[in-house]
């Protein structure tokens, strides 16, 4: 083994870039969403980039794991996995990682292994000039699809000018922030973010875009907002309409019992999040779509087998999203294209960040008719744009944010709200 290939050194810049005031059913977006930026590096400087949450205990453990996997090769990531989790022994595993306490019951381990890998993914592309599609076994698609991801909204955040989407609070304001998006994106399928108004409310929604988009297929997902008997009710409402209903109702018992009498597929980012999860809920047949997501499944290769276990088990996979930059979405277009059963639209929150505010040099990742070009050059083919990345590191300073609270910035505005879940 080569001594250019052990790792010499890796550097985590945290950043944070401005969000919009998107509502869920945990509370609205701050006004910036945190990211953590990973750089591995060879001793000829050779670089890979990864991208991961931003809250402090999660930046905390990745500084932990970076400090052990010091001195190990690139391409043994087997070998970087056992580092991470010994770095994690002691761990509880608890404190904020970015999700704002909808997306529960993740691997730690899998969570901060993620990043590592994509990042020893891009440096092992890059040394052997393809693709990190082709490490993962080539691609199958030329250009992965992404979702509209419409988000009930306030005009501003509070005290600001109204940002370039403006309210929506009702299905007229939806219907014009999704032309406005499918505008400008050419997205084919569209998802709305629910469980922030009443169902019936959120039903009418559905039904109007259904009206307004005949031929683009529609997702709902109230992240778990619902009880199992309103979820039903709303199975029946949307039957024929929806694709997939995403997280209606909490936990693996309650996606099976609404799954038992709807007849659309169940999907999850919520009930089944890591593998420890799947056998209960193959067994009782609670989810049929797979919201896989790398930055919480382990990386690339282990979403891959991720994918492995959901063609067995005739389930079948879509893609998850939390707001991230252009790393995060490089790899999530490699993964996706080399992945022949990742074939819905994807989610992702890009719209939803400043065009221009990025850590990447801009031009490698290419919008076409509502998907993202998969990139050809070697690794993810991203590099780092070193001045936006201190501008967006300072801005993490500057911002007063540590850990993604959806819950308390609502409270805020609303004293009254509260984020316990079923709601209706
Ligand atoms: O599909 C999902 O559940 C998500 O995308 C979770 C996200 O955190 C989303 O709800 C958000 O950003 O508000
Ligand atoms: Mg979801």
């Amino acid at each position: 083994m080569s001594s250019q290939t052990l790792i010499q050194n890796v550097v985590i810049t945290p950043v944070a870039f401005h969000d919009m005031p998107l509502l869920n059913s945990v509370g609205v977006h701050e006004p910036f969403a945190l990211r953590s930026i990973i750089e591995i590096i060879l001793p000829n400087n050779v670089y890979g980039l990864g991208e991961s949450y931003g809250d402090s205990a999660h930046l905390e453990r990745l500084q932990r794991a970076a400090s052990k996997i010091k001195g190990l090769a690139i391409h043994n990531t087997n070998a970087i996995y056992r580092a991470i989790v010994d770095s994690l022994a002691s761990d509880s595993g608890a404190g904020g990682d970015g999700m704002s306490g909808m997306v529960t019951g993740t691997s730690t381990a899998d969570k901060v292994f993620s990043p590592f890998e994509v990042a020893c993914l891009d440096i092992q592309g890059k040394l052997a000039g393809v693709p990190v599609s082709d490490l993962l076994g080539g691609r199958v698609r030329d250009t992965v699809q992404y979702s509209a991801y419409l988000f009930y909204k306030w005009a501003a955040h509070p005290g600001e000018a109204d940002d370039e989407y403006g309210a929506a609070l009702d299905p007229t304001g939806l219907l014009k922030q999704a032309h406005k998006i499918i505008d400008e994106y050419g997205f084919k399928a569209i998802k709305l973010k629910g469980g922030v108004y009443p169902p019936a409310q959120e039903v009418e929604a559905i039904k109007a875009l259904r009206t307004e988009f005949p031929d683009l297929p529609l997702r709902l997902d109230p992240n778990a907002a619902w009880t199992v008997e309103t979820s039903k009710w709303v199975a029946k409402e949307l039957d024929g309409i929806v694709e997939y209903l995403e997280d209606p109702a909490p936990g693996i018992e309650g996606m099976a019992a609404v799954a038992k009498e709807a007849n659309m597929p169940l999907a999850t980012n919520m009930a089944v999040v890591s593998f420890a999860h799947l056998p209960s809920s193959i067994a009782q047949d609670a989810v049929q779509v797979v919201l896989s997501d790398h930055h919480f499944w382990g990386g690339l290769r282990k979403s891959q087998g991720l994918a492995a276990i959901c063609n067995t088990w005739g389930m079948r996979l879509s893609m998850h999203s939390n707001s991230h930059l252009g790393i995060s979405l490089a790899a999530m277009t490699h993964l996706a294209s080399a992945t022949p059963n990742l074939d819905y639209a994807c989610d992702t929150h890009w719209p939803w960040k400043r065009r221009d505010e990025d850590v990447i040099v801009q031009g490698a990742l290419r919008w076409h008719e509502g998907g993202v070009v998969v990139p050809t050059a070697a690794g993810l083919g991203v590099e780092l744009d070193r001045e936006k990345l201190a501008k967006l590191h300072q801005q993490y300073l500057d911002c007063g944010i540590t850990k993604r609270d959806d819950t308390t910035y609502m409270q805020r505005f609303h004293p009254e709200f509260s984020n316990k879940l079923p709601r209706w």
